[in-house]
């Protein structure tokens, strides 16, 4: 299940339970003849509502969807000055469910604030009215709540946030993965597509892979793979991306940069590896395949296997050399 469908099912379920129990507050204050609680309750219910209606709408934005705040923000005002102008203590118990809601529609932070006020004003109103101990226990309560909650909320947070890293890095080498780079740069090339940018591509695999492998083992290769990562995470400028791909080669997405720009970097960095003393392995070379996006290129599996053929032909070429997708050889 996509984040955006879970949030907008949790969404949903939120208002609903709220509505659910708003409502059959109403219905318990209408059937006592507290007329003035009835009204309060349809108001709140109304709002839950409104916000069942914008999550539907919304649906499909749900990880943004700014809309809750105001619905939000109008059920904490609805409800704080109903709890001042009714002077009704029992109103006091109608806010926990509401501490809860803002935590669970609301992005975390956003959330907590408007919780903490609700607690704030909630303690200023008890302190006035109520003996100190009562006041005390639902103050107390509400905090318990909140901070449960919030624990709760920051913890799911973290996990998925760490699980969606690791879904597109390579633990190795720290770069993102294969399967991100065919997500980035297929959006890379529609954002070409509608602004009319350049965009440039770069594969890069080490020389005598095999020789390197033999020479110094496999904790050798890759602790040059995890050295070169941090030299072109250096190389490069902010907003290029760099990948690390299964066989031991390395992918740079460089968006906003034309074919004489792909040049100048890709010598750059054929250059810097070159004449860098690595540790473990020593001296060693790589090549270069490069590629401009052209209008052909709409799909990234073409401009993939563009540029993975340029590669190839630098290596055939000789090593240490970069070859453009057009044909073009500098270097050896
Ligand atoms: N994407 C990307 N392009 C680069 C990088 N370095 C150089 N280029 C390209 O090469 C061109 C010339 O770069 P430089 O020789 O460094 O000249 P520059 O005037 O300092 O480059 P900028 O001020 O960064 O445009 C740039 O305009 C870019 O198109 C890089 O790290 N990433």
């Amino acid at each position: 299940m996509t984040e955006t469908r879970l949030r907008t099912y949790t969404h949903l379920t939120g208002y609903g339970l709220a509505t659910l129990f708003i409502t059959m507050l109403a219905v318990q204050n209408f059937r006592y003849g507290f007329y003035d609680l009835f009204y309060l309750a349809s108001g709140l219910a109304a709002l839950t509502i409104i916000g069942m209606g914008y999550t539907a709408v919304a649906r499909r934005q749900q990880l943004r969807a700014p809309g809750h705040r105001f619905v939000m923000a109008a059920l904490n005002a609805l409800m704080l000055i109903a709890l001042f102008s009714l002077q009704q203590a029992d109103i006091s118990y109608w806010c926990l469910p509401v501490i809860l809601l803002n935590l669970l529609i609301l992005p975390l932070r956003q959330g907590l604030a408007l919780s903490l006020l609700v607690t704030v004003v909630l303690g200023i109103f008890l302190i006035g009215r109520e003996p100190l101990a009562d006041a005390a226990l639902i103050v107390f309560a509400a905090i318990i709540l909140l901070s449960t909650g919030a624990l709760y909320i920051w913890h799911y947070d973290h996990m998925t946030q760490s699980a969606e890293d690791l879904s597109i890095t390579d633990p190795n080498t720290g770069a993102h993965n294969a399967r991100f780079l065919d997500e980035t740069l297929q959006k890379e090339i529609s954002r070409c597509q509608a602004t009319g940018h350049p965009l440039s591509v770069i594969s890069l695999a080490l020389d005598y892979v095999d020789e390197t492998r033999d020479l110094h083992g496999p904790a050798g290769l890759t602790a040059f793979y995890r050295e070169a990562t941090q030299h072109l995470f250096g190389v490069i400028r902010a907003g290029d991306t760099l990948y690390t791909l299964d066989d031991g080669r390395f992918f740079l997405i460089l968006p906003f940069t034309p074919e004489e720009g792909v040049r100048v970097i890709a010598e750059r960095i054929r250059r810097s590896i070159g004449e860098k003393d690595w540790p473990v392995v020593g001296r060693v070379t790589i090549s270069l395949g490069c590629a401009t996006r052209s209008p052909r290129d709409t799909l990234a599996d073409s401009l993939r296997k563009r540029t993975d053929f340029a590669l190839k032909q630098a290596q055939k070429r000789g090593h240490d050399s970069i070859s453009f997708a057009e044909g073009d050889v500098i270097g050896a």
